[in-house]
């Protein structure tokens, strides 16, 4: 797919600039960018895929400067950056960074960035849309409506109500008070749980009650939505104990990371009707293991990690992770900058 060659095909001419290399992976097949996209990125860059980048180590190494890191991929190691001397910004797709060791993109002296705000707005539609179909069983709907031998018994199929529940945000960062808009337009109470206390005006816009200890929230939910970044302060923050401060009639709904729930402990709550449901659009793995005992639970549903996918957040994720790297290389301030 790539000769090294500039947007019209040609190697460039003599005194034409040669366009910066960036190394890519998935720029075909399910996994990639969008075709148009990849036309905006041709013109700016010499794509090279992590393939051809292997098959011509020498010559290219010390070209490349610059690593569009697309939905994870390519994965990056101490090896990787060894051979990249000359590598100045990976540009991360998404919010989240957990893929990524920062230490040591700091000890080759990389600059990283990503796409924070873009994803929220999305994300938390996502855990509304979660919240939803959980409580009014929608997938269970679903299948008994397009069932063969299908019959409608209005009196026993019963959800629960969303709108006046108590909602507990874990983690009030851009999505969780995202959350907290939609769910005061839907009548909730709303409880949160931060490191930091928003200020007042931004607690009175929607309602929301801060909770110091994340105990309380917990206690108090209907519906518990994590949306925490993954460190290793919220790695398996939602364990045994935290699953039994909950409701018996509490759902949790997870938008963040697997691994901000102790996934056993989770299967075994549900199993135990220790709470009531689970709304999951992220596990660990992903996806889960064919037989894992959380894709057969009628009280769970699981999306593929859908949270920003829309076609109009995508493009524009995939717009500032090019306009990172551009401005790095130009030694302008990188929109986005992570500080490592
Ligand atoms: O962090 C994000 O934005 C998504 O979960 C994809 O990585």
């Amino acid at each position: 797919s790539n000769d090294h060659t500039n947007e019209r095909g040609a190697q460039p001419a003599r005194g034409e600039q040669e366009l910066p290399y960036v190394l890519i992976d998935c720029i075909e097949g399910k996994h990639g960018v969008y075709m148009d996209h990849l036309e905006y990125l041709k013109k700016r860059f010499c794509l090279i895929t992590m393939k051809e980048y292997l098959e011509n180590k020498k010559i290219l190494s010390e070209k490349i400067r610059a690593i569009y890191m697309w939905y994870h991929k390519p994965v990056i190691d101490e090896e990787l950056l060894q051979s990249l001397p000359n590598l100045k910004i990976v540009s991360s797709s998404g919010v989240g960074i957990d893929h990524l060791d920062l230490k040591l993109l700091s000890r080759f002296g990389v600059k990283l960035s990503n796409t924070p705000f873009v994803v929220s707005t999305d994300t938390a539609d996502l855990g509304m849309a979660l919240m939803l179909a959980s409580a009014r069983r929608l997938v269970e709907g679903y299948q008994m409506a397009v069932a063969p031998d299908t019959e409608y018994f209005p009196a026993n199929w019963l959800g629960v109500e969303v709108s006046g529940a108590t909602l507990g945000i874990v983690g009030m960062g851009t999505i969780g008070y995202k959350m907290a808009q939609r769910a005061k337009a839907f009548e909730m109470k709303i409880l949160y749980h931060n490191r930091n206390q928003r200020n007042k005006e931004e607690e009175s816009a929607v309602g929301a009650v801060y909770c110091k200890k994340i105990d309380d929230l917990l206690q108090q939910s209907d519906f518990v939505m994590l949306a925490v970044t993954l460190t290793p302060q919220t790695h398996k923050l939602i364990g045994k104990r935290e699953l039994e401060l909950m409701k018996p009639t509490a759902t949790l709904i997870n938008i963040s990371r697997g691994l901000v729930v102790d996934q056993d402990a989770l299967v075994e709550a549900l199993q135990k009707k220790v709470i009531k449901a689970g709304a999951l659009d992220v596990t660990y793995p992903e996806p889960l293991p064919r037989d894992h005992p959380l894709l057969k639970m009628q009280n769970v549903i699981i999306t593929p990690h859908i949270g920003s996918a829309t076609e109009d957040t995508r493009r524009v994720m995939m717009r500032e992770m090019a306009e990172s790297i551009e401005a790095a290389l130009a030694g302008l301030p990188v929109p986005n900058e992570v500080p490592l």
